[in-house]
């Protein structure tokens, strides 16, 4: 069995008894049933994936993927391919938005080389798993083949098992990649059937003129290659990328581990997708972070069931959204474990 096979097998459903006794707990707390929203719903879900009724506050982790696109020759992004290798530098000299906000959560960040189009340098804190320098341009042919795909994901479940051997118990997912926002339209416009004109965003910000070109780019690749949407592996090489595809291996790997992991905006989004494809149950493990600015964001989390858990009109990508929402998921969990009964506080209940 492939590393892949055995990952999907170990994905099983939430505890769905521990649940019911978290539930009982949130009831008997000092505010009325369900006063707490989302925040109670939280504390529900990570207590179903952990397996214990008042989970500790864990160890947090964010990984984020690099890797570029052959399709930015077709001229889909703003900003020049040689951003992409610079800001690996920067997540890793501490500079970049995600460095700040993972400094301020307490959340180590790995930063993995797994598609990047040039050589990084040796500089410490780079995690070098290049499975090829940067996709074909998917608007020729397929983005990369059917094993680079597989190992693409076999590199993120690796990776996600180390960071959970090294102690995390909640990951964030990020990514880094000009064009990325290419791939996800068209992986998002196969499973919801939607032309892509109404799933495509500006990303980085493309003028009306760019717009067209982009969109137009992102429909040839999807009638040159047909990807099947039976199989999503299919769907991820011809018009995936490699950070989607590692992304896809962390949230996999997280749920065959029953850790939470944290999606953060579109391109993270893409890649939850299709490890919903390659195992519905997976998306029980999934925390949604924000809803970003990118129009097919929303589409994104209503095919997944998910809801955001902050609106900050972020579109950066980067794990920055699922960072922040950090913050909140630790609240929650500390509303479960903290907060007195009604017995203990000799507060009256309900009539
Ligand atoms: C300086 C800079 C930092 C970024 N951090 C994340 N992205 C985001 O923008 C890219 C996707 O947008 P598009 O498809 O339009 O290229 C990805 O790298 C994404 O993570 C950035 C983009 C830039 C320019
Ligand atoms: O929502 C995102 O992740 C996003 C949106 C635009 C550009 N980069 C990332």
């Amino acid at each position: 069995m492939t590393k892949l096979e055995q990952t999907l097998q170990q994905i099983k459903p939430l505890d769905e008894e521990v649940m019911e006794k978290t539930q009982a707990r949130l009831d008997d707390l000092t505010k009325p049933v369900g006063s707490l929203g989302m925040l109670e719903n939280i504390a529900k879900q990570i207590a179903g994936i952990t397996g214990s009724v008042v989970p500790e506050l864990p160890k947090k982790a964010a990984i984020l993927m690099a890797g570029d696109h052959g399709i930015v020759k077709e001229g889909v992004a703003p900003f020049p391919q040689e951003v992409t290798p610079q800001m690996v530098l920067n997540f890793v000299n501490g500079g970049a938005a995600m460095s700040v906000l993972a400094r301020h959560e307490n959340a180590k960040l790995y930063v993995v080389d797994i598609g990047v189009a040039s050589d990084l340098p040796d500089v410490p804190n780079i995690i070098k798993r290049k499975v090829a320098y940067g996709t074909k341009n998917m608007a020729e042919g397929p983005a990369m083949t059917y094993e680079e795909a597989t190992q693409a994901v076999e590199v993120g479940i690796d990776i996600a098992e180390m960071v959970i051997r090294e102690g995390a118990g909640i990951i964030a997912i990020g990514e880094m990649g000009i064009g990325n926002t290419s791939p996800s339209s068209a992986i998002i416009a196969t499973y919801s059937n939607l032309p892509v004109k109404n799933v495509v965003g500006r990303g980085t910000g493309v003028d009306d003129e760019k717009l067209k070109i982009k969109i137009a780019a992102i429909e040839k690749a999807l009638t040159v290659n047909k990807p099947n949407p039976k199989n999503p592996l299919d769907v991820l090489s011809k018009v995936g990328g490699f950070e989607i595809a590692g992304l896809t291996g962390v949230i996999l790997a997280c749920a065959a581990n029953r850790v939470p992991v944290i999606i953060d905006g579109f391109i993270s989004g893409a890649a939850a997708v299709i490890a919903k494809e390659m195992s519905p149950l997976a998306v029980n493990y999934m925390l949604g972070s924000h809803l970003s600015e990118e129009p097919g964001h929303k589409i994104i989390l209503d095919f997944l069931g998910i809801k955001p858990i902050l609106m900050m009109n972020m579109r950066l990508g980067e794990g920055t959204g699922a960072a922040l929402a950090m913050n909140v998921i630790d609240a929650s969990l500390k509303i479960l474990k903290e907060m007195s009964t009604f017995s203990e506080a000799g507060v009256s209940n309900k009539l």
